[in-house]
């Protein structure tokens, strides 16, 4: 509940305006400054009181709801969330605190929260009542600045229109013509880290190029490849980021993405402060982030001028997203410029995480990235053959391919924790929800749930996909369900398994840092989307014969 700042003030300004003139005989009289602050500490405390103590402890309709153990009198769990990777502690609660598809904890200043545990109640917050349900203010300020106000954060009957309009382009008749684009990209991104390991100039100290192993920050590389391919199938506009790490959107979205302690403290003061005026708080993050915005809306103003003078000249037939938003005529410039911000980030970092946590496991299980490897050769040209491509059909023939890709998905959910604040008063499991309360919604915890995959749920298993033994949908949380979806799903399905094939038919992967064949040795930063805080290093050689 955020601090009422108005009215304590105005409350606060009356008593100073009625003690300091002696308006009520029957009370003393102060100065006006003493009566003021006096006034509006003691309302201060009250309210915190209420807030912090009374109301989450023995007055919340939801207190009775199933909580874990061991809350801080002022701060419920947020100690074990603030020390654990975002999701881990949910993860731990998921499996071991008994409830019927609901769990309530308390945050910072006891805050509350609903964990949504099981399908059916995910089913309801995300289906049946999704509009009940919106992303919280502050969100929508901490990330509306480089993400755009498009339709991610859109709401209500706005979100219908706008989904409506934008669906086309990510239908998946459209995106199976973008397979060739995917696999055109899949191939410089594995013909530039040959050029690399051939060079034997590698990301880290210790490479060894004598027996022709590199050491290479596979999450650079990714970033990168994804960043091409949202350029190119989404804007109509190759970066060339594959070719230079140097570009400026590049740069500047890694100084965005930085995970350091600018990032952390910002993230912490906006818990506390409403948006507005974190905004003007002379932070060196707030710079780095007006600086960030003013790059990407600049890139996409000039993109839509540039497409926009094509189809003047009736130049336009490109399939990219940008030109069937163009076409469709629904949206203004300004717009335009929201949703294309949007798909850059949403379309880029997401796949980039995906494929640095598929590099991990790869090195991690050689015998799971042997069987992918035969797959690969088996069934599709060569990367290194540029007369050939590769369609939606090809893919589609490769059971261990996508057996792998989903489970990756599963096991390492790049969106570790999303929340939505209840839009009105509403039920959840026949449980009364006020409006305002906060929501948490955990495909971090929900993808490895026992009580929803069985006790193996923690184990990585491509294997669990080709048995068909794989539970309810709404068990896999990867990309949400119901209107609200990821609407790049099959974008992003089609685009992760071209790269993924490329890059374990042509690499082998190995640990740098064989402490971390112990997951729990990687350190995973997770604010937006999870990724290994230092990233990820990788020893690649270039398995001939393909
Ligand atoms: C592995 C890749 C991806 C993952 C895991 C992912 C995950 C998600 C999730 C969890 C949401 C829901 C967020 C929320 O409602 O709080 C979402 C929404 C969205 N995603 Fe993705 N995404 C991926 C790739 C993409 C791609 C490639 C694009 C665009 C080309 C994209 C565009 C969007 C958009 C526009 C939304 C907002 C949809 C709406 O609110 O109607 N995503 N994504």
């Amino acid at each position: 509940m955020g601090l009422p700042y108005t009215s304590i003030s105005a409350v606060a300004l009356g008593a100073g305006y009625i003690l300091s003139t002696g308006r009520v005989p029957q009370l003393p009289q102060y100065g006006f400054l003493a009566a003021f602050a006096a006034t509006w500490t003691a309302l201060f405390l009250s309210w915190a009181t209420y807030t912090v103590i009374l109301y989450p402890k023995f007055l919340s309709s939801l207190r009775h709801l199933p909580e874990p153990s061991g809350n801080s009198w002022w701060a419920g769990q947020f100690p074990m969330i603030r020390r654990d990777p975002t999701g881990v502690p949910q993860l731990k609660w998921i499996n071991s605190v008994r409830n019927d598809g609901v769990i309530r904890y308390l945050g910072l200043f006891n805050e509350e929260r609903l964990f949504i545990t099981s399908p059916k109640a995910l089913a309801e917050v995300l289906t049946t009542k999704n509009y009940d349900f919106e992303k919280p203010h502050a969100f929508r300020f901490f990330l509306g600045r480089i993400l755009g106000i498009g339709l991610f954060f859109a709401e209500g009957d706005e979100h219908k229109a706008q989904r409506r309009k934008l669906m086309p382009a990510f239908a998946f008749r459209h995106v199976k013509d973008l397979y060739p684009t995917f696999w055109a990209k899949s191939q410089e991104l594995v013909q530039g880290m040959t050029d690399v390991i051939h060079s034997g100039k590698g990301d880290a100290v210790s490479d060894t190029p004598e027996d022709g192993t590199v050491v290479v920050e596979v999450g650079a590389w990714a970033s990168r490849a994804t960043l091409d391919i949202i350029g190119v199938a989404g804007l109509g506009h190759d970066f060339g980021a594959i070719q230079d790490p140097n570009t400026k959107l590049s740069r500047t979205y890694n100084t965005v993405f930085q995970p350091n302690r600018q990032t952390l403290v910002f993230g912490l003061i906006n818990l506390v402060l409403p948006g507005w005026i974190l905004e003007k708080v002379p932070l060196k993050r707030n710079g780095v982030l007006q600086h960030a915005t003013g790059v990407i809306r600049d890139t996409c103003h000039e993109l839509i001028q540039e497409k926009k003078l094509k189809l003047a000249r009736k130049e336009q037939t490109d399939v990219d997203i940008l030109s069937v938003a163009l076409e469709s005529g629904g949206f203004t410039d300004e717009n335009l410029v929201d949703q294309m911000m949007t798909f850059l980030l949403a379309g880029h970092e997401t796949t980039a995480s995906s494929m640095t946590w598929a590099a991990y496991l790869l090195a991690k299980h050689p015998d799971i990235q042997a069987r992918l490897r035969a797959e690969v050769r088996s069934c599709l040209p060569s990367v290194g053959d540029t007369t050939t491509t590769v369609s939606s059909l090809d893919i589609d023939r490769m059971p261990y391919l996508n057996a792998f890709c989903t489970e990756v998905f599963r096991y390492f959910p790049p969106a570790a924790l999303l929340t939505r604040d209840a839009a009105c008063d509403t039920t959840i499991q026949g449980h009364h929800v006020p409006k305002g309360t906060r929501i948490v919604l955990c495909p971090w915890a929900v993808n490895r749930s026992e009580s929803i995959w069985g006790p193996d749920a923690g184990t990585f298993n491509p294997e669990r996909w080709l048995d068909g033994s794989a539970p309810s949908a709404y068990g896999m949380m990867t990309f949400l369900h119901g209107p609200r979806a990821c609407i790049g799903r099959e974008f992003a399905k089609a685009e992760f398994a071209c790269l993924m094939a490329a890059w374990a038919g042509r690499f082998s992967f190995e640990l740098h840092n064989k402490e971390q064949m112990d997951e729990s040795k990687v350190d995973i930063q997770g604010a937006l989307i999870t990724r290994p805080v230092k990233g990820m290093y990788i020893k690649m050689t270039v398995v001939e014969g393909w």
